[in-house]
């Protein structure tokens, strides 16, 4: 598992939180910045993210901004990329069974660190359950071409 992180400002706080999370828990992750609180555009960093993981460099993404709204829609054009917002643990766990999201986006003014940090360990935990939900991921990735 090696997962490629990015935040623009308004998520900078809470990714270095989960930067903490993944080095405890032993996961491998590259940080794509932002590095500080000073404004960035969150479409910048949702490319670097998003391009590295749908070339198959980095195995997931986490992706933070204010909301997690702007940056998953952005991830979310990227193709092969399959980006969900989760602000809850069962969407976290869903959208890996069903979805087989690639991308995790969250919004560091909704949520705190604490339910970050549940989300994080439960969607990077989880695996896609396939079979019919597997023909309707395919479905999607038929709607890129
Ligand atoms: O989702 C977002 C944008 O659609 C994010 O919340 C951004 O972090 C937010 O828009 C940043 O806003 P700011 O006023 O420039 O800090």
């Amino acid at each position: 598992m090696l997962v490629a992180i990015g935040s623009d400002h308004g998520g900078f706080l809470l990714k270095e939180e989960i930067k903490k999370l993944l080095a405890e828990e032993n996961i491998a992750f590259e940080d794509f910045g932002t590095h500080s609180i000073a404004s960035v555009d969150y479409p910048d960093i949702a490319k670097k993210v998003g391009e590295a993981v749908a070339a198959g460099q980095y195995t997931r993404g986490i992706l933070i901004c204010g909301t997690g709204i702007g940056i998953s829609i952005a991830a979310n054009k990227i193709k092969g990329i399959r980006a969900a917002l989760c602000h809850d643990v069962f969407s976290a766990k869903m959208t890996r069974e069903h979805n087989d999201t690639n991308v995790l986006a969250m919004g560091e003014r909704v949520i705190g660190p604490g339910l970050a940090r549940m989300i994080v360990s439960t969607w990077l935990a989880t695996d896609f359950v396939g079979g019919r939900h597997g023909d309707r991921v395919a479905k999607i990735s038929q709607l890129e071409s």
